[in-house]
């Protein structure tokens, strides 16, 4: 929006400035533009100009444009050479200038006329090229995304191969780019479209399967596929096939073996390969066992814990080891061992582990966690400082380094939750590892794998050569705790006998999709009317849509926890933000120290007309941490009262209400359930289908296919060279021959258990409702709303 004085106009509007509105670039003050468009009333700005196109008032023949053409825009150009320029081309003189620059050869010398030319199109060419790529209607900042990139060759680009925004810009998809590429009259057939093809479909098969390779049939019959639905064609295997090879030759793909993998993936594998086996191959420090045990006293007293002979063993594997894994299921021991592995290591190196001491040296201990929950957790369970990996790598949102990235420096690196960490991130932390340094990598390989790309952690647990320990003991056992223990069968793939009892700490409510969010909100009543914290109760759901999904949810929850008074609420696409709502972070962003997961409240709404931005502003809090984002940017915050059980991974809360209904249908896998449920600290809500819960705990999800493992031992053995690779799939017929068209079957756990659920049908009825009732206080008149329902 902008406030512009009216030279002249041929609309009948009387004043001397206006407002005009639109898609509009850098504009320079006190230059002359020209703006087309339409005359409208805004209730409360009055009449403004809603622009379509615009352009810069360049004067286009005579003393005007040799003026311009001297000015301060082109520096080294005085009124004599303009004058020669515009003798060469009088009419449409910039036009002329920017299709045939070489005719002004005689007047400008090379260098000259390139910074000439360049400046030329910079003044005159974004807005004629803004105004150009409106007729493709893409938002306003995917275009100055694609100008900002392009610069003058822009509409170049995009006539000659518009496919290479689908790679180049985030938020243009194969299909958006295929739609202005048959407007521009590019053939459905041509190399560059199903290159383009392939491209996407290579990094869309990673995004949504999690693998970092597709297998070349796979990536042949999925592409086919994408071009024929998108454009009525027949699109043949062998062009397809060669396009592969062409991809291959040019670097854009690589191949091991059969299997195709986008760059960046293939080599972020390649980084975490490299790094990691120098650490394999460190000779283990010798550490005399009595020497082992004179210190494991010490560290047991100060800590005040006897550790049992596994716990013992992670120990001393982590203080010999450059290389560590350490993993296991809730209340095993892992954070019990991290202390204990970080007061053995400085005894054992004579180190001081008060911070404050640390002024003019870098503190030795360094802890890292893929959230910023999970950081904090860290410092708070052990008391030493500890950051987000993002935070300390300075990277940001796009995992990208905001200046050139740190290194870690310190002597010792604990990395917590790294199930969640994806392959491209885990490459940035390896490459960031001083040589000398030791590493400890903790988590629980039962939880789900990381969204992005990948399963490093799986992975490097199967790797024989590093040294790892499984903690299997539970010792947050006893009265008061059975959710351990129920995530612990679910984690071996069975429903305990007791699933649907009432205990202590968790219960179990039967109920149909449709009833899910009444039922959710009767427990949230009850929750309030004991004079809870709203904050303390989350729900965990595997899907955004549907009637039990979590918008629903967010919205039923909002209404209860924080409803509209009189008082300002802002409303963003299909959400509602209020003042004292519950947010949930989207995306990392470092620079702010708010990332992916993280928690926070609406402190406060400011609307346009207060705010430097001009725009509505959401202030948060995340953890005492104050944010303020615009509406431009209230894309990375959503409600919180549900969220999503990836989102959830790396934190925890009090309760925990996780409905599972068969709506939710592909999502219902094992270690989904697990990590829901391994979410609660205090209590447990089930809430659903009982055939739902069995589902999930038989269903084993698909292993992602990664060749992480394969390089560390398996790579030696594979005989097959680059050119056999290409051979294999130039194959003159191509591999289409060879495809197997069945679709595997999804991989389920033969070894059901016995459950207690099979067979019975469940109905509401008092006393499944009271199974929560010394949890959250139910009363009878809640009760019989339940069951009126
Ligand atoms: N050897 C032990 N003897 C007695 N108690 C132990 C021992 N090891 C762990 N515990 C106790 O078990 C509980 C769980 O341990 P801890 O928090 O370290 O497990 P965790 O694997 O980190 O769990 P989570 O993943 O759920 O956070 C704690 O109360 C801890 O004190």
């Amino acid at each position: 929006m902008l406030l512009v004085e009216i030279a002249d106009t041929n609309a009948e509007f009387t004043g001397d400035e206006i407002v005009v509105n639109g898609i509009i670039g850098d504009v320079i003050e006190g230059d002359s533009y020209k703006f087309y468009g339409e005359l409208t009333n805004h209730p409360k700005y009055g009449e403004q100009l809603k622009v379509s196109t615009y352009e810069k008032d360049v004067p286009t023949s005579g003393a005007g444009l040799v003026k311009y053409l001297s000015s301060e825009h082109f520096p080294g150009i005085g009124k004599k050479t303009a004058e020669k320029i515009v003798e060469v081309f009088p009419e449409d003189t910039i036009d002329h200038i920017l299709d045939a620059p070489d005719q002004l050869s005689g007047i400008l010398s090379a260098q000259k006329l390139t910074g000439f030319v360049k400046r030329l199109s910079e003044n005159h060419g974004m807005e004629k090229i803004l105004s150009k790529l409106a007729v493709y209607e893409l938002p306003s900042k995917i275009n100055f995304q694609i100008y900002e990139l392009y610069k003058e060759t822009t509409l170049d680009v995009i006539k000659e191969n518009p496919y290479q925004l689908v790679l180049d810009i985030k938020g243009i998809g194969f299909k958006k780019a295929d739609k202005i590429a048959e407007d521009e009259g590019i053939s459905a057939t041509s190399d560059a479209r199903i290159q383009a093809g392939l491209m996407h479909t290579v990094i869309t098969h990673a995004m949504e399967f999690g693998d970092t390779y597709i297998e070349a049939r796979d990536l042949l019959e999925k592409t086919i596929d994408l071009l024929e639905s998108s454009r009525n064609v027949e699109i043949l295997v062998d062009q397809v096939a060669t396009n592969i090879n062409t991809l291959l030759a040019e670097g854009r793909l690589q191949a091991k073996d059969t299997k195709l993998f986008d760059n960046g993936l293939y080599f972020a594998e390649e980084g975490i390969y490299q790094r990691l086996d120098k650490l394999t191959n460190s000779i283990p420090k010798k550490l005399d066992p009595e020497r082992f045990e004179t210190i494991m006293t010490e560290v047991e007293t100060t800590l005040d814990i006897q550790y049992d002979s596994l716990q013992k063993e992670a120990i001393f594997k982590a203080l010999t080891h450059q290389f560590f894994i350490l993993t296991g299921g809730p209340g095993t021991g892992k954070t019990t061992v991290i202390k204990g592995i970080i007061q053995a290591y400085a005894l054992l190196n004579k180190l001081d582990l008060n911070p404050d001491n640390y002024t003019d040296d870098v503190f030795p201990i360094v802890q890292l966690a893929p959230t910023g929950r999970a950081a904090r957790r860290m410092n708070d369970l052990t008391g030493l400082p500890s950051a987000t990996i993002h935070r300390q790598l300075g990277l940001n949102s796009d995992d990208q380094p905001d200046d050139f990235g740190n290194d870690l420096s310190g002597s010792l690196l604990i990395v917590d939750e790294f199930s969640m960490v994806d392959t491209w991130l885990a490459n940035k932390l390896f490459a960031a590892i001083l040589p000398s340094m030791t590493v400890i990598l903790v988590g629980d390989a039962d939880q789900l794998p990381s969204v992005g790309p990948g399963q490093v952690f799986a992975d490097l647990l199967r790797v024989s050569d590093f040294a790892s320990v499984r903690l299997d003991k539970i010792f947050r056992q006893g009265e008061g705790s059975t959710i351990t223990s129920l995530a612990h069968s679910i984690k071996d793939g069975y429903l305990p006998a007791d699933f649907t009892a009432k205990k202590a700490d968790r219960s179990y409510i039967e109920s149909k999709a449709v009833n899910i969010p009444n039922y959710i909100e009767q427990i949230a009543k009850a929750w309030l009317k004991r004079g809870n914290d709203p904050f303390d109760l989350q729900v965990l759901i595997p899907m955004y849509k549907g009637i039990a999904g979590i918008n629903q949810v967010n919205k039923s929850l909002q209404n209860l926890f924080n409803p509209l008074a009189d008082r300002l609420e802002f409303n963003f696409q299909d959400t509602i933000f209020r003042q004292a709502d519950k947010v949930l972070h989207l995306v990392n962003e470092a620079s702010l120290d708010v990332f992916n997961g993280d928690i926070g409240v609406i402190t406060d709404l400011v609307p346009a007309k207060y705010t430097e931005s001009k725009q509505d502003e959401i202030i948060m809090s995340f953890d005492g941490n104050e944010v303020i984002y615009p509406r431009a940017e209230w894309y990375k915050i959503t409600l919180a009262y549900a969220m999503s059980i990836h989102k959830s991974q790396g934190s925890e809360f009090p309760t925990v209400i996780v409905p599972m209904v068969a709506s939710y249908h592909r999502m219902l896998e094992r270690n989904l359930l697990y990590t829901a449920v391994t979410r609660a600290k205090q209590s447990l809500i089930l809430l659903g289908e009982a055939t739902s819960f069995q589902t999930a705990v038989t269903r084993q999800g698909a292993n992602r296919k990664t060749y992480l493992v394969e390089r560390f031992g398996i790579e030696t053995k594979a005989a097959i060279t680059d050119s056999e690779v290409k051979e294999t799939i130039i194959a003159p017929t191509p591999v289409i021959k060879d495809l197997d068209l069945t679709v595997d079957e999804q991989t389920v756990d033969k070894k059901q258990s016995a459950s207690p659920l099979k067979q019975e049908t469940y109905v509401l009825t008092q006393d499944n409702i009271t199974t929560i009732d010394p949890m959250i206080g139910m009363t009878d008149a809640d009760v019989a709303v339940f069951t009126n329902r």
